[in-house]
């Protein structure tokens, strides 16, 4: 750990974009502000969703919540490059994946020892408080941890859509999965890559990535909600919705209850 965890500069990761170029302030502006997504889409995804959440659980409404840290932590990190900046952009990231994990994780892929969804979640929080200790043993490899969490998320997934006949649904993960592969191929190229996109005066493909993987997480989160939402509430018979226009192309993808039943939560 370094002596001054605040210090700019701290951090053992320093991205592409070139530092203090934009503002005194502000070390890598364009990953700063880029950042905006998060909070614009967090809080937007709490109100669509608020009605499926009324009805399966108001933890929807926390994995929402963590996102927007997440971004707010994110900001802080490109902001400063600070250690703290880091561990704190890399644990909220962690532990929205645990919250997810939790809310959403389809009940026929629990281990056998596992009885129901109360003690799935107890498990994950004790992977996720382990991690959260390992994570400080050599933080210059949480981000490609983090990262091959994604390969779990996709397999589940798979397995799901194999089982969906919805052809809607199925685009839905497709768009999510192609969209992914670009926003992955921007962080890798900016890790890797960064003399290259130098010379051309083009260091900006983490910002890109920021935006790429806010949109992608859109996506795979409301295709997990409708998995979830076929197997615990059939009967409110859950429907993928876009807004403010129902395409999938120009709006925000939640999940609505189309058919209203006695409230559970709200
Ligand atoms: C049953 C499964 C439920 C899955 C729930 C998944 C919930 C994921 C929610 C949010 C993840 C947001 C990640 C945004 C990261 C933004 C901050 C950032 O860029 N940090 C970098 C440093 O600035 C850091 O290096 C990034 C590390 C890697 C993060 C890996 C995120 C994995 C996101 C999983 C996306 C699912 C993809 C599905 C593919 C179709
Ligand atoms: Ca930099
Ligand atoms: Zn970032």
């Amino acid at each position: 750990m370094p002596p001054n965890i605040l210090a700019r500069e701290s951090s053992e990761v320093d991205w592409c974009e070139t530092n203090y170029l934009h503002s005194e302030y502000v070390a890598e502006y364009y990953n700063t502000v880029s950042n905006v997504v998060f909070f614009v889409a967090g809080p937007l995804m709490m109100y669509l969703l608020h009605p499926y959440a009324c009805k399966r659980t108001l933890a929807v409404h926390l994995v929402w919540t963590m996102f927007t840290l997440v971004g707010l932590f994110s900001a802080y990190y490109h902001m400063t490059l600070s250690y703290l900046g880091q561990m704190l952009d890399e644990l909220s990231i962690l532990w929205v994946i645990a919250l997810g994990y939790s809310v959403w994780f389809p009940r026929p892929y629990f281990p056998e020892f596992i009885k129901n969804r109360n003690q799935f979640g107890t498990a994950i929080f004790i992977i996720a408080t382990i991690s959260t200790a390992l994570s400080f043993a050599k933080p210059v490899i949480n981000a490609y941890v983090l990262n091959c969490i994604t390969f779990h998320i996709l397999y589940i997934m798979v397995k799901e859509i194999r089982k969906c006949t919805v052809q809607e649904i199925r685009n839905l993960a497709f768009l999510a999965f192609v969209l992914w592969v670009v926003a992955i191929s921007c962080w890798l190229s900016d890790r890797l890559f960064c003399s290259f996109w130098r010379t051309i005066n083009f260091s900006y493909l983490h910002s890109i990535w920021h935006i790429l993987i806010c949109i992608t997480v859109l996506y795979s989160n409301t295709l997990f909600a409708y998995f979830d939402a076929v197997y615990e509430i059939p009967e409110c018979q859950p429907q993928v919705h876009y807004w403010p226009s129902n395409s999938v192309y120009i709006g925000f993808p939640y999940l609505a209850i189309t058919k209203s039943m006695p409230k559970k939560n709200c």
